[in-house]
């Protein structure tokens, strides 16, 4: 089971010691958006290239951007552990994926809440991790859709029916409160903005999700 705190929630003019404050954490969720794929607009290729010479953890870049053909080998080559596309924006997510790992990036794929699952399943001998987002894409603090939580069992299923051990990352209205639910419903690796970010003890609370999560086996 792993924690990567959304930095979407940290205070932008401290990111270095936001990403500090969560060094207990498996990664940091690095969302990059460019409101055109979603409404909101947040950081690009030189602010995550900072990130990674200063974090002491692995990054964890989740592209929500039209185009990631283009975009995906510009940020697997500053060295950060995936890159997370989405499968709605990208043109030949086959090559993307074959790319991003001969880079040495772990490959990733997102769907949003409205993608089916067998949209992606052909693909999932290709990648390291699949993302079941569990919000529309493009803001924190979100509730969880209650409708996505199918898709975590139906992703989980379909992974281990092909014998494969990639992560299954659930992202969106993660909470102390429904993360038990997630990981007994297949999901293994937990991105969480406002739940860590919005307490003043970051390490508490990336202890306390870890340790609710963390009782079962898929
Ligand atoms: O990608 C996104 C939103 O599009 C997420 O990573 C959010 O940052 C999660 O925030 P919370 O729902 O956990 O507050």
């Amino acid at each position: 089971m792993s924690i990567h705190p959304s930095i979407l929630s940290a205070d932008f003019a401290n990111l270095q010691a936001e990403l500090e404050s969560i060094a207990s954490a498996d990664a940091a969720h690095v969302d990059v958006m460019d409101n055109h794929f979603v409404p909101n607009l947040t950081l690009g290729l030189p602010i995550v290239q900072r990130l990674q010479e200063v974090s002491k953890i692995p990054l964890d870049v989740h592209l929500m951007i039209d185009d990631p053909d283009h975009w995906v080998p510009k940020y697997a080559e500053l060295g950060v552990d995936s890159v997370t596309f989405h499968l709605e924006a990208a043109k030949d997510p086959l090559a993307l994926t074959r790319t991003l790992r001969s880079i040495g990036a772990q490959a990733a794929i997102a769907i949003k809440p409205g993608t089916p699952v067998t949209d992606v399943v052909e693909l999932l001998p290709e990648i390291d991790m699949l993302l079941v987002m569990t919000v529309e894409p493009g803001f924190g603090g979100q509730k969880l859709i209650s409708e996505t939580l199918a898709k975590i069992v139906q992703a989980r299923s379909e992974i281990r029916k092909r014998g494969l051990t990639i992560a299954l990352q659930v992202d969106g209205g993660v909470t102390e409160s429904n993360i038990s639910e997630l990981a007994e419903l297949g999901a293994d690796c937990f991105v969480a903005g406002s739940a860590v970010f919005n307490f003043e003890n970051r390490a508490l609370q990336i202890s306390k999700l870890r340790e609710l999560s963390g009782s079962h086996s898929h």
